[in-house]
């Protein structure tokens, strides 16, 4: 698989605090890559240092296999949007983006702008002065100019985070659009249901270093040594003390087990202890209803990064 960015052991230092301390990461051609962390975990640094606005410590990348010191000669294959604090204000959408526009080298006509408008949701706001954008309308033209160039590798720092719903759909279903075209997307945000959902790999940014690296699903599989709980439903209910006594009777693995008022909760090693226990309940004479293992959501996974 071609790999677009290719990151290694990537450190950076502001006056001797360590924000990232040995970043590795690598974007396939056509993902999606979700990238998380708290707010001031480093997320908006590893794109300056990738887009070349801030210095790296140590370590290297590559962007469509070019060395990070000969940055300059992929640019114009990335498109990167800015912060909306950077845009001009006083200028009109369509006036600013064709501004950007020719600083890019982009050639598209004038109905070219208005459509690449209209493909980020300002559709008739082309002739209304930045600064009466809203919140959300500032975002959208922000998008609009990572567009601008056709750039094979788009970076997008939190996209939809301060949008309303609406908009936010909008811009997801639009990054769909843009990987069905076969761009590339790095993206960061808060929203991890919003990670889950459009991002091909996640990589979670936690202490200055990937701690978790992966799928959605791979993240959320309950990984190996870590407790499963589930609970159980059962005629008539599995007390607490039943419990205790299929556990010495059967030698169940059982790390916390609880009977409740509809059903009991119980804690176990690994995923294997789950059918013996079944059994054991089955097998002492209780008819069991339903099993149901707790599912684990990206959340947990952050939480626990
Ligand atoms: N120019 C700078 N000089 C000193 N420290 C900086 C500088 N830029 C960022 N930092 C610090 O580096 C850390 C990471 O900041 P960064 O903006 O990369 O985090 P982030 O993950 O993008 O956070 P957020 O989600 O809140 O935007 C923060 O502690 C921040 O204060």
């Amino acid at each position: 698989m071609e790999n677009i960015v290719q990151v290694e052991n990537l450190k950076k230092e502001y006056s001797n605090t360590a924000v990232l301390k040995g970043i590795n990461l690598t974007v396939n051609k056509g993902e999606v890559f979700g990238f998380v962390g708290h707010n001031g975990a480093g997320k908006s640094t590893l794109i300056h240092i990738l887009t070349g606005i801030v210095n790296k410590t140590s370590g290297s990348f590559t962007i469509f296999d070019t060395p990070d010191n000969e940055l300059n000669t992929v640019k114009r294959k990335m498109g990167v949007m800015p912060d909306i604090t950077n845009l001009y204000h006083h200028m009109k959408g369509y006036n600013f983006l064709k501004y950007m526009g020719e600083l890019t080298e982009d050639k598209r006509s004038k109905a070219g702008y208005t459509e690449l408008l209209k493909k980020v949701g300002l559709e008739g706001a082309e002739d209304q002065k930045i600064k009466s954008y809203s919140f959300g309308m500032k975002k959208k033209i922000s998008i609009a100019q990572a567009l601008l160039g056709d750039p094979e590798l788009i970076i997008l720092d939190e996209p939809t985070s301060g949008l309303d719903p609406e908009s936010a759909i909008y811009i997801r279903n639009l990054i769909s659009e843009l990987q069905k075209s076969g761009k590339t997307i790095f993206l960061t945000s808060h929203n991890l249901d919003e990670i889950e959902r459009i991002s091909d790999r996640v990589g979670i940014l936690s202490n200055g270093v990937i701690k978790k690296f992966g799928t959605p699903e791979e993240l959320k599989k309950v990984e190996e040594g870590s407790n499963i709980g589930f609970s159980v439903r059962t005629i008539p209910l599995l007390t607490t003390e039943k419990i205790e006594e299929l556990r010495a009777l059967y030698q169940l693995n059982i790390i916390f087990g609880e009977g409740r008022q509809t059903s009991s909760r119980l804690i176990v090693k690994s995923e294997e202890d789950i059918p013996k226990i079944t059994k054991a309940i089955v097998d002492s004479g209780l008819s069991l209803y339903e099993v149901k293992i707790d599912e684990k959501s990206l959340e947990d996974v952050f939480m626990n990064a």
